[in-house]
C-alpha cells in the first residue's frame, strides 16, 4: 500500500489511473530475477517500468538468496531449477503480485499456495515448441546413428579403419514412431520426422487429437503401441499422474530394437527400470534431454552405458526461443503488475 496525496492506493495500476504520469524510480514495482542471463530482450522491457534486482551467479540461487531476493518484491522472475513453495511466498511478503517462470513447465511452483494469495502465474508456451522439437529429432538421430559413441572413438583409439559394421544403427526410414504424450511438442516432432520418411506415427493419451489425421498418426493404447514402435518418443508432462508412467512394465512391451527417447521431465521415467532395459538389452539405446536428479552426478551409472545418450536439458536452448521466452516471462510481469490480460497466464 503506498500513499500519494493523502490517497491510499493498492496498487502500481491505479497510480497509473490517477494520470500521475510516469512512475518514479521509489514508486516503480521490484522484481526479482533468479539468473544474471536471462536474454536483455526480457531484462531491458523490465527495467523500464521496474526496479529490477538480478541474482549474480550463473546457478540456481541458494535457498537463502532466492528467499532473500524475493522479500518484499512485487514479482519474481524464476525458472524450472527454482522451487517456488510456501516458504518463497512467506518471504515474498504481500507485495508480491506474480510470479512468472520462464519455462513451459512449471510443476515447480506450488500452484495451490499461488491460489490462495491471489498471486498470478505466468509460464511461456508455444514459444519453445519448435526448439524442443528440434532437438528431440537430433537426439534421437545422436542415439540411433551412435554420434557420441562414435566421436568418442576418435579420441580413444576405437577408429582403427573403416569397417563395413563398426558403429552401425538404425535410420528412421520407413520406421514407426509411437509418440508418447501427443500435445504440442509431440505433434511438432512428428512434423519435424515426417521429412525423414516414418512410415507409421502412432500415438498413445487420454484424448483423439484432430491434429493427428494430418500428420497421419494413430492413436493406441500404450501398451499396443509399444510393441510396434521403432522409435519411442516421450514428450508428456510432469504431473502426479504420470511419476513413473515408463516403467519396467512399459520397457518389457518395448521390441529390443527399440529406441527410447525422452524430451520431457526425467520424473515421467522410472530410471531404474531404464538402466535395466538398456543393460540388459530389453531396448536397444536411451537419448535423453531430461533425467534425475539434474544435473545428474558425473559418476552416475546411465552416464557409464555406451547406449544412452545424455544430454544437459537443452531442450528450449534455441537462441530464438530462449529470447522469445524471455520476452514473454517480462510480458507476463508487466501485464500482471497493470492488472491486464496476460500474455500466458496458468489458469489457477
Ligand atoms: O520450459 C521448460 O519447461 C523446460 O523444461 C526448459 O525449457
Amino acid at each position: 500500500m503506498v500513499l500519494v496525496s493523502g490517497i491510499q492506493c493498492k496498487s502500481f495500476s491505479i497510480l497509473r489511473h490517477l494520470s500521475l504520469g510516469r512512475p518514479t524510480s521509489s514508486m516503480k514495482p521490484s522484481v526479482f530475477v533468479t539468473r544474471p542471463d536471462v536474454p536483455d530482450v526480457g531484462i531491458n522491457l523490465l527495467k523500464e517500468r521496474c526496479d529490477v534486482e538480478l541474482w549474480t551467479k550463473n546457478i540456481a540461487p541458494p535457498r537463502s538468496e532466492l528467499l532473500k531476493g524475493v522479500t518484499g518484491k512485487s514479482a519474481l522472475f524464476c525458472n524450472i531449477a527454482d522451487k517456488i513453495d510456501k516458504e518463497v511466498f512467506d518471504a515474498a511478503g504481500p507485495n508480491l503480485k506474480v510470479i512468472a517462470t520462464m519455462s513451459v513447465g512449471y510443476e515447480h511452483i506450488d500452484l495451490e499456495e499461488a491460489k490462495k494469495r491471489d498471486i498470478k502465474v505466468g509460464y511461456t508456451p508455444d514459444v519453445l515448441t519448435y526448439a524442443v522439437a528440434e532437438l528431440t529429432v537430433a537426439i534421437l538421430l545422436a542415439t540411433s546413428r551412435r554420434l557420441f559413441e562414435a566421436h568418442r572413438e576418435i579420441f580413444n583409439g576405437g577408429w582403427t579403419s573403416w569397417s563395413p559394421s563398426w558403429m552401425c544403427g538404425p535410420s528412421i526410414k520407413g520406421k514407426t514412431v509411437g509418440i508418447v504424450g501427443f500435445g504440442r511438442i509431440g505433434q511438432e516432432t512428428a512434423r519435424l520426422l515426417k521429412g525423414f520418411g516414418v512410415r507409421q506415427f502412432l500415438y498413445s493419451g487420454r484424448k483423439d487429437h484432430p491434429e493427428a489425421s494430418d500428420i497421419g498418426a494413430f492413436r493406441l493404447p500404450i501398451e499396443e503401441l509399444l510393441p510396434q514402435c521403432d522409435f519411442v518418443i516421450c514428450t508428456l508432462a510432469m504431473s502426479p499422474e504420470t511419476k513413473h508412467y515408463f516403467n519396467e512394465k512399459l520397457f518389457n512391451l518395448m521390441k529390443p530394437s527399440a529406441i527410447f527417447v525422452n524430451t520431457s521431465r526425467g520424473g515421467v521415467v522410472d530410471q531404474d527400470a531404464l538402466i535395466k532395459a538398456l543393460e540388459t538389452g530389453q531396448i536397444r539405446a536411451a537419448g535423453l534431454d531430461v533425467m534425475t536428479p539434474e544435473p545428474i552426478p558425473p559418476d552416475h551409472r546411465l552416464l557409464s552405458l555406451p547406449n544412452c545418450v545424455v544430454i544437459p536439458h537443452i531442450g528450449s536452448a534455441g537462441i530464438e526461443s530462449r529470447n522469445d521466452m524471455a520476452e514473454v516471462t517480462a510480458r507476463n510481469i508487466l501485464t500482471a503488475l497493470e492488472n491486464k490480460p496476460m500474455p500466458a497466464e496458468l489458469k489457477l
